[in-house]
């Protein structure tokens, strides 16, 4: 049997864990927070949809004890933020199968971080679509159940070509999967859409579609995703349909960005969706702001282009991880301010 690791059993890596235990994979969760490993161990994971409640036993092993783990994985995915993508890396790369394949399952562009580390032959790359949220041990509140849910799988490398299904049968379990040929260009479609939300709308500290009807906010947030959109081409990435779009939906230049943002606000969110970023700040983390809008202002300015809006966003986020601003519907005079300097 094949065995599979998830690597951060967050809200998202528990949501698909717990799915994949459900169907009857041999699968290992290994996690970084104490109190969420103890309560996954003790009575299961929870995972609130909106139709139905999955209460799972899961295989769930802390993160200091990877080093007692005798088996090899065939396929390992990795849920931490994208800015752990490089140690995760490392401390899983002796327990991943010869033939193995790691799977970043994040927002940011991680596939290529991760396979400094494992090698591309042993690296896939994933755009992930679940709405979910975690604050309190061992209960995941999933806003976008398996029936919501879309993943894109693709090679970095032809040594995996043809490999993918293998990653998809499994991401079955839990969404529906693309497999893509050209996954650099998916993920950064996707960073298009977090620019436009993920971090603007934390900054105000409410779920997103409060955060969207604050006046002049979502002209704000799709400046932000253009700003994202306009680096990508810079850089020679191609404009792809992600969420299960139709090329055809993305086929307007001009409208891509709206697109995706009503697709993603009608199709995956509900009313009271945090992001994952407002969630990092409520529990006192630091966020992927330099690997979503950090790295549309670097690609930007590598490209002669500004990107005015995406440098505010990251200012903000940085004063709120240093303590000096709270997230708050207040920040939006201070956004709209920095964003026309
Ligand atoms: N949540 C969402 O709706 C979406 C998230 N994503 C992306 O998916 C990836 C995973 O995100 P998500 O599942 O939201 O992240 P989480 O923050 O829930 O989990 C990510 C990592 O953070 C750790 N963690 C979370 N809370 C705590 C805490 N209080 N104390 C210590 N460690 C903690 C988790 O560790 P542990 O291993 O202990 O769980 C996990 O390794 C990210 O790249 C994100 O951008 C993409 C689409 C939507
Ligand atoms: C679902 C959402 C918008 C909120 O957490 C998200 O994190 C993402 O799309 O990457």
């Amino acid at each position: 049997m094949v065995k599979v690791a998830v690597l951060g059993a967050g809200a998202n890596g528990a949501s698909i864990g717990a799915d994949l235990t459900a169907a009857g994979v041999d699968v290992t969760l290994i996690e970084q927070w104490p109190a969420h490993a103890e309560a996954m161990r003790e009575r299961g994971v929870t995972i609130n949809m909106p139709d139905r409640t999955l209460v799972q036993p899961v295989d769930v092993r802390h993160l200091c004890q990877v080093a007692e783990l005798r088996e090899k994985f065939d396929v390992v995915f990795m849920l931490m933020k994208a800015y752990d993508s490089g140690w995760a890396a490392q401390l899983i790369e002796p327990h991943l199968a010869e033939d193995g394949i790691l799977v970043g399952v994040q927002n940011g562009m991680t596939a290529d971080t991760i396979a400094d580390v494992v090698g591309a032959h042993r690296t896939l790359g994933c755009v992930i679509e679940i709405s979910s949220m975690m604050f309190e041990p061992g209960v995941i509140e999933r806003n976008s159940g398996p029936d919501r849910s879309w993943f894109a799988l693709g090679s970095i490398d032809a040594s995996t070509r043809g490999r993918e299904e293998e990653v998809a049968a499994l991401l079955r379990r839990t969404g529906a999967v693309d497999i893509v040929d050209d996954i650099r260009s998916a993920k950064w479609m996707k960073l298009v859409s977090n620019s436009t939300t993920l971090v603007t709308t934390a900054i105000l500290g409410l779920p997103m579609l409060e955060a969207v009807a604050q006046p002049g906010m979502r002209e704000l947030m799709v400046r932000s995703g253009q700003e994202a959109l306009d680096a990508g081409r810079a850089q020679g990435y191609s404009v792809l349909p992600i969420f299960g779009l139709t090329a055809d939906a993305v086929a307007d230049y001009d409208s891509v960005v709206e697109t995706l943002l009503d697709a993603l606000l009608e199709g995956f969110v509900l009313p009271q969706t945090k992001t994952t970023i407002l969630q990092d700040w409520v529990k006192g983390r630091h966020s992927e702001v330099d690997d979503i809008n950090g790295a549309v202002v670097a690609a930007s300015a590598e490209h002669g282009l500004s990107a005015p809006v995406n440098a505010t966003v990251v200012e903000l986020a940085h004063r709120i991880e240093r303590g000096d601003l709270q997230p708050g519907p207040q920040n939006l005079t201070l956004l709209r301010e920095f964003a026309a300097r």
